[in-house]
């Protein structure tokens, strides 16, 4: 094992009502790595991604992120280390759909207050980067699905984010689109050394990450640790 652990979730449990979602899930991700949560339907991926990225606060259990403890912070504390350090990918893109693609790529700049110009110039960088500098003056609205995925991965890295958090960023493209967007999120998050934590299904998007941790039952083991 190298690297700092950069991402700690330690004994995480979360019910909805009375559904136990998370029953004592634990999982650490290191700077610069790709880790894939995979495991059944229901078993709790998606509450455990959302608890570690501070948008789902835990019944218990701790959240850490380098030397601050997510799950002691406010939410407005929370949502400014979020801004500010992580980025986020979801299965439908999610881009606002009356700006054009590289609008919804310097938006996340412009709520930085970085000025137009510069937060336009990084955003064309990244379009660039993620092979989709065709679509800049278009409409979320105009575009292919696998299109619109990449400029959602291009507005998660525009921020230089530490930990990007992609929840089944391919689910709804075919295989050979899926495998294209998890290559370019691989390469790119690589490149800008940014760890990735991504739920997905399917074992040919999970090939493209350093390691693999099961969730099962609302509990959490790397691959590694069971080897
Ligand atoms: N907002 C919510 N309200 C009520 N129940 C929820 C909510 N979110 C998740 N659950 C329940 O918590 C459990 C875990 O759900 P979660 O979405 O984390 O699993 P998952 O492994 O990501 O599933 P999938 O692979 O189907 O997306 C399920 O029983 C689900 O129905």
């Amino acid at each position: 094992m190298t690297g700092e652990a950069l991402l700690i979730g330690v004994d995480l449990h979360k019910s909805f009502g009375p559904t136990p979602a998370l029953a004592g899930a634990s999982v650490s991700v290191r700077a610069g790595e790709v880790v894939a949560l995979m495991g059944p339907s229901g078993s709790g991926k998606s509450t455990l991604l959302h608890c570690l990225a501070g948008i789902l606060r835990p019944d218990q259990g701790r959240v850490h992120y380098r030397d601050v403890e997510l799950t002691g912070l406010s939410d407005t504390a929370r949502s400014a280390l979020r801004r500010r350090e992580f980025g986020f990918v979801f299965q439908f893109g999610q881009l606002v759909p009356e700006l054009t693609c590289l609008e919804n790529v310097a938006l996340p700049l412009r709520l930085e207050r970085v000025p137009r110009r510069e937060a336009e110039r990084r955003a064309t960088e990244w379009l660039d980067r993620l092979e989709v500098t065709d679509v800049a003056r278009k409409r979320p609205g105009e575009i292919s699905g696998g299109q619109g995925q990449r400029v959602a991965v291009a507005r998660a890295l525009v921020t230089n984010p530490k930990v990007v958090f992609a929840d089944e960023p391919t689910g709804a493209l075919d295989s050979l689109n899926g495998e294209r967007v998890m290559r370019l999120l691989a390469e790119s998050a690589r490149e800008a050394g940014a760890a990735v934590l991504l739920v997905t299904h399917e074992p040919r998007v999970a090939a493209y990450s350093d390691r693999e941790v099961v969730v099962r039952d609302g509990r959490a083991r790397s691959l590694e640790q069971v080897a």
